[in-house]
C-alpha cells in the first residue's frame, strides 16, 4: 500500500485474499478487518464474542468483483440499475476502490478509519455520472459504527439508493427471529410474490422458512435474536428509511458462483438503507448521512 496517511499503532496494513490492500484493527474492545477495495468491512469481532460478521468461502476478492460477505457498500443504487438493466447490480462503490483518508484512536482505544470516493472518469461513464464525494467512518470498538456520507457536487439535483448490506453470522437462520420490524409494510422481492408493495408484517418478528428478500419502510433498530449463538446482533441505524432482511436459500445460493451451496444457513442480512420508494433527493451541495451501529449481548432472550 501506498501513500497512505499516519496511522494509529492499533491499525496495521496488510495484504488481505486476492492480494487486495486492507487494514487489520486491533483495538482493546474488538478486532476488524477493512478492505480498501469497496471500502469493505469484512469483520468484525468484539472482544469475548464470535465473530459477527460471515463472509463466503466461495468470495472473489478481486478488483472489479463483489466480496461476498461483511459489509458490501451498495451505493449509489441498490439492486438492479432502474434504467439500464447492464449496470452492475447495487452500484460500483463496492467494487471500487477507496482512499484511506485517516485513522484516528480515542481515549478508549476505539478506531476510527475514514475513507473516501469521489466521482472519476469511470463513474461519470456509467449510469450515475454525477459528480459526488463520499466518506465512510468504520468506528471499531465494542460498537461498530458505520457512517456513510454523501455530497452533491453536481448543479442539479440527484437520486440515489443506498444499503450497508451486512452479512451476520448466525448458528442457523432457520432457528433465528429479527425483531422490530413488526407491523412494517415491504416489498416482497423474491421471485413469484410478485414485488408486492403492500404486503405487511404481522405481530410476530421475521422468521425464515423459504428464500426471504424483503425492503420494509422501517427505521426502527432491529434485533437479530439467536439462539443457536446464544446471543442477540442489534442493528440501530440513522438516515435510513429502509430495512432489506436477506438469506437466498438453497436454489438462490446454488446459482451463485461466489456463495457456497452449503453456507446459506449460516447468515442473513440485515441492511440499513434507501430502497424503492425511500430513495435521497440531493438538492446541489446537500449531504446525505446513512449510519448503521451493531451491538453484541450474549443471551438470545425467548424468540418465541
Ligand atoms: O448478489 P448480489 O448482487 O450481492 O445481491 C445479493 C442480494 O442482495 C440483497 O440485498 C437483495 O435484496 C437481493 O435481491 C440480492 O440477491
Amino acid at each position: 500500500m501506498t501513500d497512505l496517511p499516519a496511522l494509529p499503532a492499533s491499525v496495521l496494513p496488510a495484504t488481505g485474499h486476492g492480494g487486495l490492500a486492507c487494514l487489520r484493527v486491533e483495538t482493546p474492545r474488538a478486532t476488524a478487518q477493512v478492505y480498501l477495495h469497496g471500502a469493505h468491512v469484512t469483520a468484525w469481532q468484539p472482544r469475548g464474542h464470535a465473530p459477527v460478521l460471515w463472509t463466503s468461502a466461495a468470495s472473489r476478492y478481486e478488483a472489479g468483483a463483489p466480496i461476498r460477505g461483511g459489509v458490501p457498500i451498495c451505493f449509489p443504487w441498490f439492486g438492479p440499475h432502474p434504467d439500464d438493466p447492464g449496470a452492475p447490480a447495487h452500484g460500483w462503490a463496492r467494487t471500487t476502490a477507496w482512499e484511506l483518508l485517516g485513522a484516528e484512536e480515542d481515549a478508549s482505544g476505539d478506531v476510527t478509519l475514514e475513507l473516501g470516493l469521489a466521482d472519476s472518469d469511470a463513474t461519470r461513464a456509467s449510469a450515475w455520472p454525477h459528480r459526488f464525494t463520499a466518506t465512510y467512518r468504520v468506528t471499531v470498538g465494542a460498537a461498530l459504527r458505520l457512517e456513510l456520507t454523501v455530497t452533491n457536487r453536481d448543479d442539479a439535483d440527484v437520486t440515489l439508493t443506498d444499503a450497508l448490506h451486512t452479512y451476520l453470522a448466525v448458528g442457523d437462520v432457520r432457528d433465528v427471529a429479527v425483531e422490530g420490524l413488526e407491523g412494517a409494510a415491504y416489498v416482497d422481492k423474491v421471485a413469484g410474490a410478485g414485488g408486492s408493495a403492500d404486503a405487511r408484517q404481522g405481530d410476530e418478528p421475521v422468521r425464515f422458512t423459504a428464500e426471504t428478500d424483503r425492503v420494509y419502510a422501517s427505521d426502527a433498530t432491529v434485533r437479530v435474536v439467536d439462539p443457536v449463538l446464544g446471543r442477540t446482533v442489534t442493528v440501530a441505524k440513522d438516515g435510513s428509511g429502509s430495512t432489506v432482511v436477506w438469506n437466498p436459500w438453497v436454489g438462490k445460493a446454488r446459482a451463485m458462483p461466489d456463495f457456497g451451496d452449503d453456507e446459506w444457513p449460516g447468515t442473513v442480512c440485515v441492511e440499513a438503507g434507501n430502497v424503492g420508494a425511500a430513495a435521497v433527493r440531493l438538492a446541489p451541495g446537500a449531504t446525505h448521512r446513512l449510519v448503521q451501529s451493531l451491538t453484541v449481548a450474549a443471551g438470545a432472550g425467548d424468540p418465541a
